[in-house]
């Protein structure tokens, strides 16, 4: 099977330039992710699990190596050397990104935020609403809150919104970053149900998990990551 998404020899640094120093956050990082499966990045804190994550959505610009992603058009695009635009374009129809935090605009109900990913992909608001309402659902989150704004809910509350709207439109490539890092053991199997189910339709996940027997639960590969060494340099040699 070709490989939805593959890493090739990926690396991330940081400058700090007022320090002088040289933050790696990951490096030498191979790896597949496959349509229907979930490979998950491991390692202790600092690997540089999210920096891939990152890396992979663009949000960090990654150093060194390669990303190639297999779109729904047959054509293979280097994420690294991609374009902005091409990017956001990728970001509103193939590639989603949970994370831990909701961010989104004040105001807007949680079932309005919800639909959004649907609705921008041209699909009526009332189907929209009714797929939202499925999700919110097995996402436990209480009918009262739906016509809420979240900016007020618990964690796990916002974290739940997160998730359904992270997944409400399918994406081809799923990224989640401790997608289930606040909600209790009944949501977070429900969660695991529902990421099956998208699983079985194709859709490629490469995710992080807090607890290990949710990369048991969930898996087809696991991608090990260690610390790479801290390095202190000269920024008069690196420029030069
Ligand atoms: N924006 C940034 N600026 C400077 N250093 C960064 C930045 N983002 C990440 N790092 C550094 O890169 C390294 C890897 O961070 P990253 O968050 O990717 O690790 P992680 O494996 O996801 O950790 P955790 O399991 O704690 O979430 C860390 O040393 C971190 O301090």
């Amino acid at each position: 099977m070709e490989p939805r998404l593959k890493i090739e020899n990926l690396s991330k640094h940081f400058l700090l330039h007022e320090q002088g120093q040289q933050i790696p956050s990951c490096a030498k990082v191979n790896l597949s992710v496959f349509p229907g499966q979930l490979t998950a990045l491991v390692g202790p804190t600092g690997a540089g699990k999210s920096s891939v994550l990152k890396c992979v959505y663009r949000s960090y610009l990654p150093s060194g190596g390669r990303i190639f992603y297999h779109e729904s058009n047959g054509q293979i695009t280097d994420l690294v050397s991609a374009s902005d635009h091409s990017m956001l374009a990728l970001r509103q129809s193939e590639i989603g990104f949970v994370t831990q935090f909701l961010h989104c605009l004040p105001r807007k109900s949680a079932l309005d935020i919800t639909c959004e990913p649907l609705v921008s992909k041209g699909i009526s608001m009332n189907k929209a609403h009714e797929e939202a309402k499925r999700l919110l659902s097995i996402m436990k989150v209480p009918e009262r809150l739906w016509g809420v704004p979240p900016a007020t809910f618990s964690g796990g509350e916002k974290q739940r919104i997160n998730l359904a709207r992270g997944l409400i439109a399918r994406p081809r490539l799923l990224l989640l970053d401790e997608p289930t890092a606040s909600l209790d053991p009944a949501t977070t199997d429900n969660v695991v149900e529902l990421l099956q189910e998208i699983k079985q339709e194709g859709v490629a996940m490469l995710a992080i998990f807090h607890q290990p027997e949710l990369v048991q639960r969930l898996a087809e590969h696991r991608y090990e990551l260690t610390p790479p060494q801290a390095m202190k340099t000269n920024l008069e040699t690196l420029v030069s």
